[in-house]
Order: C-alpha cells, then structure tokens, then sequence
C-alpha cells in the first residue's frame, strides 16, 4: 500500500527559475496538502495537467525527492526513514533515466541485475520473460545510442522491473510511444496488477486512464480535486467522462483562483 498523507513540497528557486517564473519570490509550491491512498492489486492513475505536481509526488514516493511537509509510506515503511526498504520493493520508471548509451540492452540488464544482489539464473529467467514481453530479442545487442525512443522506453521499463517489485511507480509510461509499444506495456500492466502488485502511474491524457486506471486522483496546480474509482469521480462531477470530468473540477479551480 502507498499512503500519502498531507504531502507538500516546496522548490526553492534560483535566479534564473525567477526570471523565467517571471516572479520575485523564491519559492515555488509544486505540491499542496496532497493526501491519497493506492492499494495492492490495482492500477492507480494521477491526472493532470502539465505542471499540476504528478512528477514531485512520483518522485517523492520513490524516495527521489524529500517532501518539504507530510509523510509517505509504502508497504508501511517511511520513505524518509526508511528509504532503502522503500528502494528494494519499487520499480519507479522516470523518462529522466539516463541509460549508458554505450551499453547493450543485454549488458544493461545483467548490470541492473546484479545491482539489485540477483543471481545470474534469477536475471535469466526475469530477462526472458521481460525481453519476450517487450520485443526486446532482435534489439538485445545493439548499442542503446542506436535504439529508437520506443525501444528505449522498452528497455527502461524492462530494467525498472528486473528485481520483480511489489510496487510498479511509472511515470507517464506511454507518453511518446507508437500504439504497439503503447499497448505492450498497458499490457504489461494489467499482467502486474493480476499479479497483485501495486501499480500506480500519472498521466496526462484522460483516455489512458479511464481505460487502464482502477482508480484515480485529479490534480491541479498541486492540489488533489478528486480521488476514487471512475464511476465515483464522474458522479462527483456530475460527468460522463473524465475528460468532462476534468474540465469540470478544472473550471471550479480557476473559479476559486486556486
Ligand atoms: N527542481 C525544480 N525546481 C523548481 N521548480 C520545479 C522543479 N521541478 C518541478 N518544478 C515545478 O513544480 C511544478 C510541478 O512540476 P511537476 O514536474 O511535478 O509536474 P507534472 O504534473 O509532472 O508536469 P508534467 O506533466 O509537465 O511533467 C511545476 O510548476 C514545475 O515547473
């Protein structure tokens, strides 16, 4: 289980950030107050536009960022206090992930592997499954300087589940990914959630998630609008669809002026 209670995060900014903010304060809050729970055995979406703080909660779930106020737990360890038992059960996907390009597919995942403690039969095994998954065979040995944005999205998302971890942390898994490789990996994420893992993902197109998300939590300019199941934000909203949905608790914020 993922809980986030009262997570806020704070940026400091420097000059350059102010010139471009176009601000004379320092600070920038990326993430307000944000509670919300996600559960084993489901696929669990953050919503919102660019900017709305899905990245900082991401990031703070994986131990990445320090939270500025609140806590976070998963699987009921702290991930202040206890971060290195946060680290052994996530598998946190970032487009940020820089892979050596000098690197095979094939080299990258025995050192990933190894990293995680994983003997060589273990990585055998898991690499199998993951390589077959993702089409990642005719391409294991090619230079990753070489490989195709698609491809290395494959890889990244291979690599981040080598260690098999409880809890799947994926950020924007599909975003610039042809509509093979885009279902190869919702795919792979309904496999995990049957799994009973924890799934949790962000996103900034509706359709992925109204297709893919057991639940959701809406998020606008840092703050959570809507947590619960599609059918329960939708009534909320008095909507039939998310993207309705969306615009709807969006258009009550810029009313607020939040
Ligand atoms: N290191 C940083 N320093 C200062 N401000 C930051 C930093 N990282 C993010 N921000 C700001 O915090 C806010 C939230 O950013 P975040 O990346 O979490 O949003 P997001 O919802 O993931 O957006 P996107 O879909 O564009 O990736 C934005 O206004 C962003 O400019």
């Amino acid at each position: 289980m993922i809980e986030v209670k009262h997570l806020t995060k704070v940026y400091k900014l420097n000059k350059k950030q102010m010139q471009e903010l176009k601000t004379k304060g320092n600070k920038k809050v990326a993430v307000n107050d944000l509670s919300f729970t996600a559960k084993e055995g489901e696929i669990f979406g953050l919503l919102g536009p660019n900017g709305a703080g899905k990245t900082t909660t991401l990031r703070s779930i994986s131990t990445l960022l320090k939270p500025t106020e609140g806590q976070i737990s998963v699987q009921g360890y702290d991930v202040i206090k206890e971060a290195s038992e946060v680290r052994r059960r996530i598998g946190f996907l970032t487009n940020e992930l820089k892979l050596d390009t000098h690197f095979t597919p094939n080299y990258t995942i025995y050192f990933f592997g190894k990293l995680y403690g994983l003997d060589k039969k273990t990585i055998d095994e898991r690499k199998e499954k993951l390589f077959n998954h993702f089409g990642i065979n005719e391409f294991a040995h090619k230079k990753i300087d070489e490989l195709s944005t698609g491809m290395k999205q494959k890889l990244s998302i291979a690599v981040s589940l080598i260690h098999d971890p409880e809890v799947v942390i994926f950020d924007e898994p599909t975003n610039g990914l042809d509509i093979i490789t885009a279902r190869a990996v919702t795919e792979y994420l309904y496999k995990l959630k049957a799994e009973g893992k924890l799934v949790i993902i962000s996103t900034h197109i509706m359709t992925v998630a109204s297709k893919l998300c057991d639940r959701v939590g809406i998020i606008i300019n840092g703050t959570l609008k809507a947590e619960g199941t599609i059918e329960e934000v939708l009534k909320k909203t008095g909507t039939n669809d998310l993207e309705d949905a969306f615009f709807e608790l969006y258009k009550n914020t810029v009313k607020e002026g939040a």
